[in-house]
Protein backbone atom coordinates (compact mmCIF):
# COMPACT_ATOMS: atom_id res chain seq x y z
CA UNK A 1 0.00 0.00 0.00
CA UNK A 2 1.10 3.45 -0.61
CA UNK A 3 1.65 5.49 2.72
CA UNK A 4 4.90 7.50 0.98
CA UNK A 5 2.95 10.94 0.90
CA UNK A 6 1.38 11.23 4.18
CA UNK A 7 2.61 8.25 5.91
CA UNK A 8 5.85 9.27 7.35
CA UNK A 9 8.39 7.05 8.36
CA UNK A 10 10.29 6.75 11.83
CA UNK A 11 13.70 7.01 11.16
CA UNK A 12 15.06 8.33 14.17
CA UNK A 13 16.91 11.82 13.66
CA UNK A 14 18.72 13.13 15.95
CA UNK A 15 18.22 16.85 15.71
CA UNK A 16 17.49 20.00 17.44
CA UNK A 17 13.95 20.15 19.41
CA UNK A 18 12.53 23.23 18.99
CA UNK A 19 9.86 21.73 21.35
CA UNK A 20 12.33 20.56 24.17
CA UNK A 21 14.81 23.58 23.66
CA UNK A 22 15.68 25.42 26.80
CA UNK A 23 16.11 28.60 24.33
CA UNK A 24 12.90 28.54 22.71
CA UNK A 25 11.41 27.44 25.70
CA UNK A 26 11.87 31.13 27.29
CA UNK A 27 10.00 31.87 23.94
CA UNK A 28 6.82 30.19 25.25
CA UNK A 29 4.69 32.75 27.25
CA UNK A 30 2.14 31.55 29.70
CA UNK A 31 -1.34 31.33 28.08
CA UNK A 32 -4.13 32.01 30.40
CA UNK A 33 -7.84 31.64 29.51
CA UNK A 34 -8.89 35.35 30.08
CA UNK A 35 -12.73 34.86 30.52
CA UNK A 36 -13.04 38.42 30.54
CA UNK A 37 -12.07 39.26 27.85
CA UNK A 38 -13.44 36.65 25.67
CA UNK A 39 -16.64 36.22 23.73
CA UNK A 40 -18.43 33.61 23.44
CA UNK A 41 -20.01 33.04 20.23
CA UNK A 42 -22.18 29.63 21.06
CA UNK A 43 -20.77 26.63 22.14
CA UNK A 44 -20.03 24.13 19.82
CA UNK A 45 -19.75 21.14 21.01
CA UNK A 46 -22.00 19.49 19.15
CA UNK A 47 -20.63 19.91 15.91
CA UNK A 48 -17.76 18.87 17.41
CA UNK A 49 -18.62 15.56 18.06
CA UNK A 50 -19.87 14.99 14.54
CA UNK A 51 -16.58 16.44 13.20
CA UNK A 52 -14.79 14.69 10.81
CA UNK A 53 -12.01 12.39 11.24
CA UNK A 54 -8.41 11.67 10.41
CA UNK A 55 -8.80 8.19 9.36
CA UNK A 56 -6.74 5.15 7.40
CA UNK A 57 -9.42 3.42 5.85
CA UNK A 58 -10.06 -0.04 5.80
CA UNK A 59 -12.97 0.22 3.03
CA UNK A 60 -13.46 2.35 -0.12
CA UNK A 61 -15.57 5.55 1.59
CA UNK A 62 -19.89 5.21 -0.02
CA UNK A 63 -21.14 7.39 -2.46
CA UNK A 64 -18.78 7.92 -5.04
CA UNK A 65 -20.82 8.89 -8.22
CA UNK A 66 -18.55 7.61 -10.83
CA UNK A 67 -16.79 4.62 -11.00
CA UNK A 68 -13.11 6.27 -11.30
CA UNK A 69 -12.73 5.60 -7.66
CA UNK A 70 -12.57 2.02 -8.58
CA UNK A 71 -9.52 2.90 -10.21
CA UNK A 72 -8.08 4.69 -7.51
CA UNK A 73 -8.33 1.45 -5.15
CA UNK A 74 -6.70 -1.09 -7.79
CA UNK A 75 -3.56 1.94 -7.97
CA UNK A 76 -3.16 1.77 -4.16
CA UNK A 77 -3.15 -1.77 -4.36
CA UNK A 78 -0.87 -2.07 -6.54
CA UNK A 79 1.40 -0.42 -4.51
CA UNK A 80 0.70 -2.29 -1.65
CA UNK A 81 4.00 -3.88 -0.62
CA UNK A 82 5.67 -0.56 -0.49
CA UNK A 83 3.37 0.43 2.21
CA UNK A 84 4.85 1.69 5.90
CA UNK A 85 2.97 0.41 8.64
CA UNK A 86 0.77 3.35 9.66
CA UNK A 87 -1.32 2.49 6.53
CA UNK A 88 -2.12 -1.01 7.79
CA UNK A 89 -5.43 -2.33 9.53
CA UNK A 90 -7.14 0.97 8.39
CA UNK A 91 -10.50 1.30 10.04
CA UNK A 92 -11.98 4.84 10.10
CA UNK A 93 -12.70 6.63 13.71
CA UNK A 94 -15.48 6.90 15.47
CA UNK A 95 -15.48 10.58 15.60
CA UNK A 96 -16.62 10.38 19.02
CA UNK A 97 -13.00 9.14 20.52
CA UNK A 98 -11.91 12.57 19.04
CA UNK A 99 -13.63 14.91 20.91
CA UNK A 100 -16.15 13.28 22.48
CA UNK A 101 -14.77 13.30 26.36
CA UNK A 102 -13.32 16.59 25.98
CA UNK A 103 -14.98 20.16 26.99
CA UNK A 104 -15.18 22.45 23.80
CA UNK A 105 -12.99 25.20 24.13
CA UNK A 106 -14.75 28.71 23.58
CA UNK A 107 -14.38 30.96 20.48
CA UNK A 108 -13.14 35.08 20.47
CA UNK A 109 -15.20 36.90 18.23
CA UNK A 110 -12.09 38.80 16.85
CA UNK A 111 -8.87 38.63 16.71
CA UNK A 112 -6.42 35.78 16.44
CA UNK A 113 -2.90 35.50 16.59
CA UNK A 114 -1.54 36.50 19.70
CA UNK A 115 2.25 38.53 19.26
CA UNK A 116 2.98 36.00 22.49
CA UNK A 117 2.74 38.84 25.02
CA UNK A 118 0.58 38.43 28.28
CA UNK A 119 0.81 42.58 28.85
CA UNK A 120 0.45 45.69 27.56
CA UNK A 121 3.05 47.87 27.45
CA UNK A 122 2.71 51.17 29.12
CA UNK A 123 5.85 53.35 28.04
CA UNK A 124 5.82 53.27 24.12
CA UNK A 125 8.83 55.46 22.83
CA UNK A 126 7.18 57.76 19.89
CA UNK A 127 10.12 56.92 17.57
CA UNK A 128 9.02 53.29 17.18
CA UNK A 129 4.80 54.00 17.81
CA UNK A 130 4.02 53.56 14.08
CA UNK A 131 6.06 50.60 13.51
CA UNK A 132 2.89 48.20 14.47
CA UNK A 133 0.45 50.37 12.63
CA UNK A 134 0.43 48.31 9.62
CA UNK A 135 0.16 44.89 11.50
CA UNK A 136 -3.62 45.64 12.56
CA UNK A 137 -5.07 43.84 10.11
CA UNK A 138 -3.95 40.19 11.05
CA UNK A 139 -2.66 40.80 14.67
CA UNK A 140 -5.30 41.58 17.40
CA UNK A 141 -6.24 44.68 18.65
CA UNK A 142 -7.78 43.20 21.48
CA UNK A 143 -6.95 44.40 24.73
CA UNK A 144 -4.72 42.38 27.00
CA UNK A 145 -4.78 42.09 30.72
CA UNK A 146 -1.44 42.67 32.52
CA UNK A 147 -0.62 39.71 34.83
CA UNK A 148 -0.91 39.61 38.81
CA UNK A 149 2.14 37.44 38.36
CA UNK A 150 4.82 39.56 37.39
CA UNK A 151 7.06 36.77 37.23
CA UNK A 152 5.02 35.49 34.11
CA UNK A 153 5.32 38.79 32.32
CA UNK A 154 6.72 38.78 29.12
CA UNK A 155 10.45 40.00 28.81
CA UNK A 156 12.05 42.77 26.59
CA UNK A 157 13.44 39.58 24.39
CA UNK A 158 10.39 37.90 24.46
CA UNK A 159 8.55 41.43 23.07
CA UNK A 160 11.70 41.76 20.27
CA UNK A 161 10.98 37.64 19.14
CA UNK A 162 7.34 38.16 19.04
CA UNK A 163 7.95 41.23 17.75
CA UNK A 164 9.65 39.90 14.50
CA UNK A 165 7.36 37.29 14.24
CA UNK A 166 4.45 39.47 13.83
CA UNK A 167 6.23 41.45 11.41
CA UNK A 168 6.80 39.04 9.05
CA UNK A 169 3.34 37.26 8.86
CA UNK A 170 1.04 40.45 9.97
CA UNK A 171 0.77 41.68 6.56
CA UNK A 172 3.13 44.31 6.19
CA UNK A 173 4.64 45.46 2.74
CA UNK A 174 8.56 46.64 3.06
CA UNK A 175 9.01 47.74 -0.76
CA UNK A 176 11.29 50.53 -1.04
CA UNK A 177 9.96 51.53 -4.60
CA UNK A 178 6.71 52.63 -2.82
CA UNK A 179 8.38 54.83 -0.58
CA UNK A 180 9.76 56.86 -4.04
CA UNK A 181 6.73 56.78 -5.14
CA UNK A 182 4.64 58.22 -2.74
CA UNK A 183 6.98 61.36 -2.57
CA UNK A 184 7.78 62.14 -6.16
CA UNK A 185 3.95 62.29 -6.31
CA UNK A 186 3.63 64.50 -3.42
CA UNK A 187 6.15 66.94 -4.88
CA UNK A 188 5.32 67.02 -8.58
CA UNK A 189 1.39 67.01 -7.79
CA UNK A 190 1.03 67.71 -4.08
CA UNK A 191 -0.67 65.12 -3.15
CA UNK A 192 0.61 61.33 -2.14
CA UNK A 193 -0.16 59.21 -5.31
CA UNK A 194 -2.96 57.05 -3.80
CA UNK A 195 -5.02 60.46 -3.52
CA UNK A 196 -3.60 61.56 -6.90
CA UNK A 197 -5.00 58.23 -8.66
CA UNK A 198 -8.16 58.15 -7.51
CA UNK A 199 -8.51 62.19 -8.13
CA UNK A 200 -7.92 61.51 -11.84
CA UNK A 201 -10.95 59.18 -11.39
CA UNK A 202 -14.35 60.80 -9.21
CA UNK A 203 -12.61 61.73 -6.34
CA UNK A 204 -14.18 65.17 -6.25
CA UNK A 205 -17.77 63.42 -5.99
CA UNK A 206 -16.47 60.88 -4.20
CA UNK A 207 -19.48 59.69 -1.29
CA UNK A 208 -18.50 59.37 2.17
CA UNK A 209 -17.99 55.62 2.20
CA UNK A 210 -15.93 56.20 -0.63
CA UNK A 211 -13.96 58.54 1.01
CA UNK A 212 -13.44 56.80 3.79
CA UNK A 213 -12.23 53.16 1.72
CA UNK A 214 -9.49 55.91 0.02
CA UNK A 215 -8.04 57.27 2.85
CA UNK A 216 -8.08 53.84 4.52
CA UNK A 217 -6.02 52.73 1.45
CA UNK A 218 -3.99 55.98 1.76
CA UNK A 219 -3.15 55.63 5.41
CA UNK A 220 -2.22 51.93 5.48
CA UNK A 221 -0.06 52.90 2.40
CA UNK A 222 2.01 55.81 4.44
CA UNK A 223 2.02 53.17 7.41
CA UNK A 224 3.87 50.72 5.44
CA UNK A 225 5.88 53.22 3.49
CA UNK A 226 7.19 54.63 7.21
CA UNK A 227 7.35 51.09 8.74
CA UNK A 228 9.53 51.15 5.51
CA UNK A 229 11.62 53.87 6.19
CA UNK A 230 12.07 52.67 10.39
CA UNK A 231 13.63 49.48 9.01
CA UNK A 232 15.67 51.31 6.56
CA UNK A 233 16.80 54.06 9.34
CA UNK A 234 17.52 50.56 11.76
CA UNK A 235 20.07 49.06 8.68
CA UNK A 236 21.67 52.41 8.06
CA UNK A 237 22.45 52.77 11.90
CA UNK A 238 23.67 49.70 12.68
CA UNK A 239 25.97 49.20 9.69
CA UNK A 240 27.08 52.67 10.64
CA UNK A 241 28.46 51.19 13.82
CA UNK A 242 30.63 48.52 12.10
CA UNK A 243 31.71 51.92 10.09
CA UNK A 244 32.66 53.10 13.52
CA UNK A 245 34.61 50.04 14.62
CA UNK A 246 36.68 49.59 11.65
CA UNK A 247 37.33 53.72 11.77
CA UNK A 248 38.58 53.10 15.73
CA UNK A 249 40.28 50.24 14.43
CA UNK A 250 41.98 51.66 11.40
CA UNK A 251 43.05 54.76 13.73
CA UNK A 252 44.54 52.85 16.30
CA UNK A 253 47.13 51.60 14.35
CA UNK A 254 48.72 54.88 14.66
CA UNK A 255 47.42 55.86 18.56
CA UNK A 256 46.02 54.48 21.46
CA UNK A 257 42.70 52.86 20.83
CA UNK A 258 41.32 54.97 23.51
CA UNK A 259 42.60 58.55 21.41
CA UNK A 260 41.31 56.40 18.17
CA UNK A 261 37.67 56.27 19.56
CA UNK A 262 37.81 59.84 20.95
CA UNK A 263 38.71 61.02 17.25
CA UNK A 264 35.99 59.04 15.87
CA UNK A 265 33.57 59.93 18.15
CA UNK A 266 34.44 63.82 17.79
CA UNK A 267 34.42 63.80 13.88
CA UNK A 268 31.16 62.18 14.41
CA UNK A 269 29.64 64.94 16.41
CA UNK A 270 30.46 67.55 14.34
CA UNK A 271 29.05 65.22 11.01
CA UNK A 272 25.72 64.73 12.85
CA UNK A 273 25.65 68.31 15.16
CA UNK A 274 25.25 66.19 17.91
CA UNK A 275 26.63 66.80 21.61
CA UNK A 276 29.03 63.93 22.79
CA UNK A 277 26.56 62.95 24.87
CA UNK A 278 23.79 62.94 22.15
CA UNK A 279 26.25 60.96 20.16
CA UNK A 280 26.62 58.12 23.30
CA UNK A 281 22.90 57.69 23.95
CA UNK A 282 22.78 56.94 20.41
CA UNK A 283 25.50 54.78 19.86
CA UNK A 284 24.49 53.23 22.74
CA UNK A 285 21.05 52.04 21.16
CA UNK A 286 22.88 51.35 17.67
CA UNK A 287 25.20 49.24 18.94
CA UNK A 288 22.26 47.16 20.11
CA UNK A 289 21.19 46.91 16.63
CA UNK A 290 24.29 45.93 15.33
CA UNK A 291 24.40 43.30 17.95
CA UNK A 292 20.88 42.14 17.23
CA UNK A 293 21.97 41.79 13.54
CA UNK A 294 24.94 40.09 14.30
CA UNK A 295 23.06 37.39 15.43
CA UNK A 296 19.76 36.93 14.07
CA UNK A 297 21.27 38.08 11.13
CA UNK A 298 19.47 41.33 9.00
CA UNK A 299 15.99 39.66 9.31
CA UNK A 300 15.31 40.52 13.16
CA UNK A 301 16.42 43.88 12.77
CA UNK A 302 14.53 44.49 9.66
CA UNK A 303 11.24 42.89 10.98
CA UNK A 304 11.65 44.05 14.60
CA UNK A 305 8.84 46.08 15.39
CA UNK A 306 8.33 48.04 18.86
CA UNK A 307 10.06 45.57 20.49
CA UNK A 308 13.51 46.54 19.06
CA UNK A 309 13.64 50.22 20.03
CA UNK A 310 13.03 48.95 24.13
CA UNK A 311 15.47 45.89 23.70
CA UNK A 312 18.38 47.93 22.91
CA UNK A 313 17.82 50.87 24.83
CA UNK A 314 16.61 49.38 28.20
CA UNK A 315 19.38 46.46 27.86
CA UNK A 316 17.28 44.22 30.52
CA UNK A 317 17.65 40.89 28.27
CA UNK A 318 20.84 41.80 26.56
CA UNK A 319 22.96 38.87 27.41
CA UNK A 320 24.60 35.65 25.74
CA UNK A 321 21.34 33.84 26.32
CA UNK A 322 19.35 36.51 24.29
CA UNK A 323 21.91 36.52 21.32
CA UNK A 324 21.94 32.26 21.11
CA UNK A 325 18.29 32.66 20.85
CA UNK A 326 18.11 35.13 18.41
CA UNK A 327 20.73 33.06 16.59
CA UNK A 328 18.43 29.92 17.10
CA UNK A 329 15.61 31.75 15.14
CA UNK A 330 17.85 33.02 12.48
CA UNK A 331 17.31 30.42 9.95
CA UNK A 332 13.60 30.34 10.58
CA UNK A 333 12.93 34.20 10.50
CA UNK A 334 15.18 33.99 6.93
CA UNK A 335 12.33 30.77 5.84
CA UNK A 336 9.53 32.70 6.21
CA UNK A 337 10.66 36.52 5.39
CA UNK A 338 12.46 35.42 1.90
CA UNK A 339 9.34 33.29 1.18
CA UNK A 340 6.31 35.83 2.21
CA UNK A 341 8.36 39.00 1.26
CA UNK A 342 10.44 37.86 -1.70
CA UNK A 343 11.50 41.31 -2.17
CA UNK A 344 12.81 42.53 1.69
CA UNK A 345 15.95 41.92 0.94
CA UNK A 346 16.07 44.82 -1.42
CA UNK A 347 16.54 47.18 1.42
CA UNK A 348 19.82 45.95 2.20
CA UNK A 349 20.79 47.85 -1.14
CA UNK A 350 21.76 51.20 1.02
CA UNK A 351 24.15 49.08 2.58
CA UNK A 352 25.42 47.97 -0.27
CA UNK A 353 24.51 44.14 1.15
CA UNK A 354 23.54 40.91 -0.64
CA UNK A 355 19.92 40.87 -1.72
CA UNK A 356 20.44 37.19 -2.84
CA UNK A 357 17.35 35.23 -1.32
CA UNK A 358 18.11 32.07 0.22
CA UNK A 359 14.93 30.37 0.25
CA UNK A 360 12.81 30.55 -2.53
CA UNK A 361 9.25 29.61 -3.37
CA UNK A 362 6.60 28.70 -0.44
CA UNK A 363 7.42 29.06 3.48
CA UNK A 364 5.90 25.09 3.57
CA UNK A 365 8.39 24.19 0.83
CA UNK A 366 11.39 23.96 3.45
CA UNK A 367 11.95 22.01 6.97
CA UNK A 368 13.48 23.86 9.76
CA UNK A 369 15.94 22.15 12.31
CA UNK A 370 18.33 22.81 14.50
CA UNK A 371 19.61 26.55 15.23
CA UNK A 372 23.61 26.28 13.15
CA UNK A 373 21.39 24.83 10.26
CA UNK A 374 20.09 26.24 7.69
CA UNK A 375 16.08 25.05 6.67
CA UNK A 376 16.19 21.74 4.18
CA UNK A 377 14.48 21.53 1.45
CA UNK A 378 10.91 19.32 1.87
CA UNK A 379 10.71 17.03 -1.02
CA UNK A 380 13.97 14.98 -0.24
CA UNK A 381 12.60 14.07 3.75
CA UNK A 382 10.41 11.76 1.98
CA UNK A 383 12.54 10.49 -0.24
CA UNK A 384 13.21 7.29 1.52
CA UNK A 385 9.43 6.39 1.33
CA UNK A 386 9.12 7.75 -1.95
CA UNK A 387 11.75 8.89 -5.02
CA UNK A 388 9.56 11.13 -6.78
CA UNK A 389 7.78 13.21 -3.68
CA UNK A 390 6.44 16.28 -4.39
CA UNK A 391 3.63 18.65 -2.80
CA UNK A 392 1.70 21.32 -4.43
CA UNK A 393 0.46 23.96 -1.60
CA UNK A 394 -2.94 24.60 -1.91
CA UNK A 395 -5.56 27.98 -0.50
CA UNK A 396 -8.30 26.25 -1.54
CA UNK A 397 -9.28 22.87 -1.57
CA UNK A 398 -10.13 21.26 -5.19
CA UNK A 399 -12.75 18.18 -5.45
CA UNK A 400 -12.29 15.63 -8.09
CA UNK A 401 -14.04 15.57 -10.75
CA UNK A 402 -13.79 11.95 -12.03
CA UNK A 403 -15.48 11.45 -8.60
CA UNK A 404 -17.45 14.10 -8.06
CA UNK A 405 -18.05 15.56 -11.52
CA UNK A 406 -19.59 18.95 -10.84
CA UNK A 407 -21.24 18.09 -7.36
CA UNK A 408 -19.40 19.36 -4.53
CA UNK A 409 -19.94 16.70 -1.93
CA UNK A 410 -19.18 19.84 1.07
CA UNK A 411 -22.50 21.56 0.14
CA UNK A 412 -24.78 21.67 2.98
CA UNK A 413 -28.52 21.49 2.27
CA UNK A 414 -30.70 24.16 3.78
CA UNK A 415 -34.25 24.75 3.85
CA UNK A 416 -34.58 28.13 3.18
CA UNK A 417 -31.94 29.67 0.42
CA UNK A 418 -31.19 32.57 2.31
CA UNK A 419 -29.85 30.09 5.41
CA UNK A 420 -26.54 29.11 3.08
CA UNK A 421 -25.48 32.48 3.96
CA UNK A 422 -26.34 32.14 7.87
CA UNK A 423 -23.04 30.97 10.13
CA UNK A 424 -24.43 27.85 11.70
CA UNK A 425 -22.77 28.82 14.68
CA UNK A 426 -23.16 32.58 15.30
CA UNK A 427 -26.40 32.94 12.98
CA UNK A 428 -24.34 36.17 11.17
CA UNK A 429 -24.66 36.53 7.95
CA UNK A 430 -21.47 35.18 6.12
CA UNK A 431 -19.77 37.35 3.04
CA UNK A 432 -16.53 37.01 1.24
CA UNK A 433 -16.88 40.72 1.60
CA UNK A 434 -15.85 42.34 4.38
CA UNK A 435 -19.15 45.11 4.10
CA UNK A 436 -21.42 42.38 4.25
CA UNK A 437 -19.65 39.91 6.10
CA UNK A 438 -20.76 39.48 10.24
CA UNK A 439 -19.51 36.05 10.59
CA UNK A 440 -16.34 35.98 13.09
CA UNK A 441 -16.21 33.02 13.93
CA UNK A 442 -12.60 32.22 12.63
CA UNK A 443 -11.52 35.67 10.81
CA UNK A 444 -7.91 34.49 10.28
CA UNK A 445 -9.44 31.79 7.91
CA UNK A 446 -12.98 33.39 6.70
CA UNK A 447 -13.22 37.09 6.43
CA UNK A 448 -11.48 40.17 4.09
CA UNK A 449 -8.39 40.54 6.78
CA UNK A 450 -7.71 37.02 6.39
CA UNK A 451 -4.20 35.82 6.63
CA UNK A 452 -2.44 34.70 3.31
CA UNK A 453 0.13 32.46 5.95
CA UNK A 454 -0.21 31.50 9.26
CA UNK A 455 2.54 31.92 11.80
CA UNK A 456 3.74 27.76 11.95
CA UNK A 457 6.20 26.36 10.04
CA UNK A 458 6.82 22.39 9.32
CA UNK A 459 9.80 21.71 11.18
CA UNK A 460 11.79 18.23 11.77
CA UNK A 461 10.96 16.51 14.29
CA UNK A 462 13.84 14.63 16.85
CA UNK A 463 11.83 11.59 17.96
CA UNK A 464 11.15 10.00 14.30
CA UNK A 465 8.10 11.30 13.58
CA UNK A 466 9.76 12.86 10.26
CA UNK A 467 8.34 16.35 9.84
CA UNK A 468 6.11 17.97 12.29
CA UNK A 469 3.70 21.45 12.22
CA UNK A 470 5.28 24.39 14.69
CA UNK A 471 3.91 27.20 15.78
CA UNK A 472 6.03 30.68 15.31
CA UNK A 473 3.17 32.84 17.42
CA UNK A 474 1.01 31.45 20.31
CA UNK A 475 -2.33 30.19 19.25
CA UNK A 476 -4.63 30.97 22.11
CA UNK A 477 -7.26 28.35 22.82
CA UNK A 478 -10.56 28.60 20.14
CA UNK A 479 -8.54 30.10 17.14
CA UNK A 480 -8.18 28.41 14.10
CA UNK A 481 -4.61 26.86 13.05
CA UNK A 482 -6.08 26.12 9.79
CA UNK A 483 -9.04 24.53 7.50
CA UNK A 484 -7.95 21.23 6.46
CA UNK A 485 -7.12 21.86 2.08
CA UNK A 486 -6.56 19.30 -0.05
CA UNK A 487 -8.20 17.56 -2.72
CA UNK A 488 -12.45 16.25 -2.15
CA UNK A 489 -12.57 12.80 -3.24
CA UNK A 490 -13.49 9.55 -2.52
CA UNK A 491 -12.52 5.66 -2.49
CA UNK A 492 -9.10 5.99 -1.74
CA UNK A 493 -7.63 2.75 0.86
CA UNK A 494 -5.03 2.54 2.53
CA UNK A 495 -3.92 6.08 2.95
CA UNK A 496 -4.42 8.96 5.39
CA UNK A 497 -7.28 10.95 4.57
CA UNK A 498 -9.65 13.17 6.49
CA UNK A 499 -13.43 11.51 6.58
CA UNK A 500 -16.71 14.61 6.23
CA UNK A 501 -19.85 14.14 6.02
CA UNK A 502 -22.86 15.90 5.35
CA UNK A 503 -26.63 15.28 4.95
CA UNK A 504 -26.07 14.16 1.25
CA UNK A 505 -22.88 12.67 0.95
CA UNK A 506 -19.76 11.13 2.93
CA UNK A 507 -16.43 11.96 1.04
CA UNK A 508 -12.90 11.99 1.59
CA UNK A 509 -10.34 14.93 1.59
CA UNK A 510 -6.73 13.71 0.53
CA UNK A 511 -3.17 15.80 1.18
CA UNK A 512 -1.36 13.03 -0.37
CA UNK A 513 0.22 15.29 -2.94
CA UNK A 514 -1.39 18.34 -2.65
CA UNK A 515 -2.82 20.56 0.48
CA UNK A 516 -1.69 22.61 3.06
CA UNK A 517 -0.04 22.72 6.09
CA UNK A 518 -2.25 20.40 8.14
CA UNK A 519 -0.88 18.10 6.39
CA UNK A 520 1.98 17.82 8.75
CA UNK A 521 0.18 17.98 11.75
CA UNK A 522 1.30 14.86 14.34
CA UNK A 523 -0.58 12.85 16.67
CA UNK A 524 -0.52 13.37 20.25
CA UNK A 525 -2.09 11.62 23.34
CA UNK A 526 -2.30 15.10 25.09
CA UNK A 527 -2.51 17.24 21.72
CA UNK A 528 -2.69 20.72 21.99
CA UNK A 529 -5.73 21.40 18.93
CA UNK A 530 -8.81 19.68 17.46
CA UNK A 531 -10.84 19.17 14.09
CA UNK A 532 -14.48 20.75 14.15
CA UNK A 533 -16.54 20.90 11.46
CA UNK A 534 -17.30 24.57 10.67
CA UNK A 535 -19.71 26.07 7.54
CA UNK A 536 -18.59 28.33 5.42
CA UNK A 537 -20.79 29.98 2.69
CA UNK A 538 -22.86 27.03 2.51
CA UNK A 539 -19.88 24.21 2.26
CA UNK A 540 -18.54 22.21 4.90
CA UNK A 541 -14.98 22.91 6.34
CA UNK A 542 -12.93 20.87 8.68
CA UNK A 543 -10.65 23.61 10.87
CA UNK A 544 -8.30 22.78 13.09
CA UNK A 545 -9.19 24.67 16.30
CA UNK A 546 -6.34 25.48 18.94
CA UNK A 547 -7.24 24.49 22.65
CA UNK A 548 -4.07 26.54 23.29
CA UNK A 549 -0.61 26.61 21.26
CA UNK A 550 2.05 28.16 22.72
CA UNK A 551 5.14 29.74 20.47
CA UNK A 552 7.97 27.36 19.79
CA UNK A 553 5.46 24.16 20.76
CA UNK A 554 4.78 21.84 18.38
CA UNK A 555 1.12 21.63 17.39
CA UNK A 556 -0.74 18.38 17.96
CA UNK A 557 -3.91 16.79 17.42
CA UNK A 558 -5.23 13.61 19.07
CA UNK A 559 -5.65 11.17 16.01
CA UNK A 560 -8.37 8.72 17.89
CA UNK A 561 -8.37 5.46 19.05
CA UNK A 562 -9.47 3.73 16.02
CA UNK A 563 -6.77 5.27 13.77
CA UNK A 564 -3.66 3.78 16.30
CA UNK A 565 -5.93 0.88 17.09
CA UNK A 566 -4.57 -1.66 14.28
CA UNK A 567 -2.24 -0.11 13.41
CA UNK A 568 1.36 -1.80 14.31
CA UNK A 569 3.40 1.41 14.78
CA UNK A 570 4.48 2.86 17.53
CA UNK A 571 3.56 5.96 19.03
CA UNK A 572 5.98 8.80 19.68
CA UNK A 573 3.83 10.91 21.17
CA UNK A 574 5.94 10.77 24.09
CA UNK A 575 3.56 12.28 26.99
CA UNK A 576 3.40 10.62 29.72
CA UNK A 577 0.17 10.06 29.95
CA UNK A 578 0.64 8.20 26.26
CA UNK A 579 -1.97 5.96 25.55
CA UNK A 580 -0.36 3.49 23.86
CA UNK A 581 2.47 2.73 25.91
CA UNK A 582 1.29 -0.89 27.28
CA UNK A 583 0.59 -1.81 23.54
CA UNK A 584 4.16 -0.14 22.34
CA UNK A 585 5.73 -2.18 24.56
CA UNK A 586 4.60 -5.44 23.28
CA UNK A 587 4.97 -4.28 19.50
CA UNK A 588 8.68 -3.22 20.61
CA UNK A 589 8.93 -6.52 22.24
CA UNK A 590 10.06 -9.82 19.95
CA UNK A 591 8.20 -12.88 20.77
CA UNK A 592 10.27 -15.06 22.86
CA UNK A 593 11.16 -18.26 20.81
CA UNK A 594 9.76 -21.43 21.92
C1 LIG B 1 -0.43 13.31 8.67
S1 LIG B 1 1.17 12.66 8.74
C2 LIG B 1 1.96 13.76 9.86
C3 LIG B 1 3.24 14.34 9.30
C4 LIG B 1 4.37 13.35 9.16
N1 LIG B 1 5.10 13.20 10.39
C5 LIG B 1 5.30 13.73 8.05
O1 LIG B 1 6.53 13.79 8.24
O2 LIG B 1 4.82 13.97 6.95
C6 LIG B 1 0.87 11.20 9.68
C7 LIG B 1 2.05 10.31 9.84
O3 LIG B 1 2.99 10.90 10.74
C8 LIG B 1 3.55 9.92 11.60
N2 LIG B 1 3.12 10.23 12.99
C9 LIG B 1 2.29 11.20 13.37
N3 LIG B 1 2.16 11.20 14.71
C10 LIG B 1 2.91 10.21 15.19
C11 LIG B 1 3.16 9.71 16.50
N4 LIG B 1 2.63 10.24 17.59
N5 LIG B 1 3.98 8.65 16.61
C12 LIG B 1 4.55 8.08 15.51
N6 LIG B 1 4.35 8.52 14.25
C13 LIG B 1 3.54 9.57 14.09
C14 LIG B 1 3.01 8.60 11.15
O4 LIG B 1 3.92 8.07 10.23
C15 LIG B 1 1.74 8.98 10.47
O5 LIG B 1 1.39 8.04 9.49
Amino acid sequence: MDMRALGAGTSAANVFDPCDNRLLADLNFVLRQESNTLTIVRDRRSHALASAALVVLAAPAPVPRTRAAEANVSAYEVNSDDATPASRHAVPIDPIDVWGTRPTKRRKTAGWIQPGSTSQSTATSDVISSQVESQATCVSQRQKRVSDNPSVQPSTLDKLVSGVWASIYGGIKLDPVEVIGQWQAIESSGRPKLLMDTASEDFQGANVAGMFERMSLLTRRISQTSRTCRSLEVIVQAYWMRCFDDHVAELALATTREKAKKRAMSQACADFKWSDKELRNKMSVWRGYYDIQQSGGWVALVFAGMGLYRFCKYRVSFNDEAFQTLRALRHRWEVAADTIHPHWRQLLRIIGGSIERRYTGHPHDWVVGSPSDEAIPLAPTYYQWDPDFSYTHLFESIVDEDVWCDFDPRTVTTKEAQDALKCQSCGEHQSDESAHNNCLCFPNLYSSAKAAFLPVQVFRTPTGKNNGLIACMSFEPGIAIGEFIGEVTAGLVNVDVMIGQTEKATYQISQRRQGNHLRFVNHSCQPNSQYERFVWLGKQRIVLVSRGVEAGNEITVDYSDTYWRHLDKVCLCGKPTCRYKERDRDLLTPPESE
